[in-house]
């Protein structure tokens, strides 16, 4: 037992920092007195700390629920480069049950909080297109795989580079994303070709947008086609983001600045 113990010493030996993902107030308050700078990463605050990074997504993957909480705190300034922090995450359970030591650099820096946080349109937006997006590849439509395209604020400019492939059934309406019926327009209409517009601030612009972007110097990975294209592509001419849910291999993607950001799988959530 002793090198066991030992290997878990290493671990947390000469941390910087210590993470705590959603956890529970009885957890929290069991590192009251580390000298070492905590920091929450959950959706809400409810245990009060002063050091708190909000999850926007539950990230089923839990590198990905790290790189946000750890790049969260690095903007917010509670840890610097070069820090070595300790994580208690959940990976199975609803209590911490995994460890995991990270050197804080720029490399670890995906951009996956930046996203969320310093897009043009609001955090919130961008969290229940990702809620549709995952919704649809989860059951798909009438069950089957669907595909769809959303493209999300700078909505002026983004209409600027698109055409109509169709009548915009959005066209005089003032509808929201995260209103539970237009949700199920949104699906309805997913069956169609084209993408969606949504502006900063989470106004369905439009559907049926066949995006016209620049595709010079972007670089998807390979076997993607043209709608992951043109969703990246768009977020370079423009400061959109894209949410690409894709039919062949169900993966909900995002874009940002023309780069892949982030990949999750509709089927762990
Ligand atoms: N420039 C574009 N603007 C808007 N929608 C597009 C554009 N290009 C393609 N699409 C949409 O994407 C659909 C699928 O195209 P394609 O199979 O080439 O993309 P893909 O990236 O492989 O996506 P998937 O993984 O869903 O198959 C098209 O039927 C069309 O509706
Ligand atoms: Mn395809």
């Amino acid at each position: 037992m002793a090198t066991l113990r030992d290997s878990l010493g290493d671990l947390v030996a000469d941390i910087d920092g210590l993470f705590l993902f959603s956890p529970s107030t009885s957890y929290y308050e069991r590192f009251d007195d580390v000298d070492v700078s905590r920091v929450v990463v959950a959706a809400e605050n409810s245990v009060e700390a002063d050091a708190f990074v909000e999850l926007p997504l539950t990230f089923e993957n839990a590198r990905d629920r790290i790189k946000f909480g750890l790049e969260g705190a690095m903007e917010q300034g509670h840890v610097t480069e070069g820090d070595t922090v300790a994580c208690a995450v959940a990976m199975f359970g609803e209590d911490a049950d995994c460890l995991v030591r990270v050197r804080v650099d720029e490399t670890m820096r995906s951009g996956i909080y930046d996203l969320f946080t310093d897009s043009r349109a609001e955090p919130g937006v961008i969290r229940d297109v990702f809620e549709v997006a995952i919704d649809l590849g989860k059951k798909g439509q009438k069950g089957k795989p669907v595909g769809a395209l959303f493209v999300v604020g700078d909505a002026g400019k983004v209409m600027n580079k698109s055409r109509p492939l169709s009548y915009n059934p959005f066209e005089k309406s003032h509808v929201h994303v995260g209103d539970p019926i237009v949700n199920v327009m949104l699906k309805e209409f997913s069956r169609l070709d084209g993408a969606f517009i949504v502006s900063d601030a989470g106004k369905i612009v439009s559907a049926y947008r066949y995006l016209e972007p620049s595709a010079e110097g972007v670089d998807i990975p390979k076997g993607l086609g043209a709608r992951h294209m043109a969703g990246g592509a768009i977020t370079r001419d423009t400061n959109a983001i894209a949410i690409v849910l894709s039919e062949s291999d169900g993966m909900v993607r995002a874009f940002k600045g023309g780069d892949l950001i982030l990949e999750i799988d509709p089927e762990e959530y």
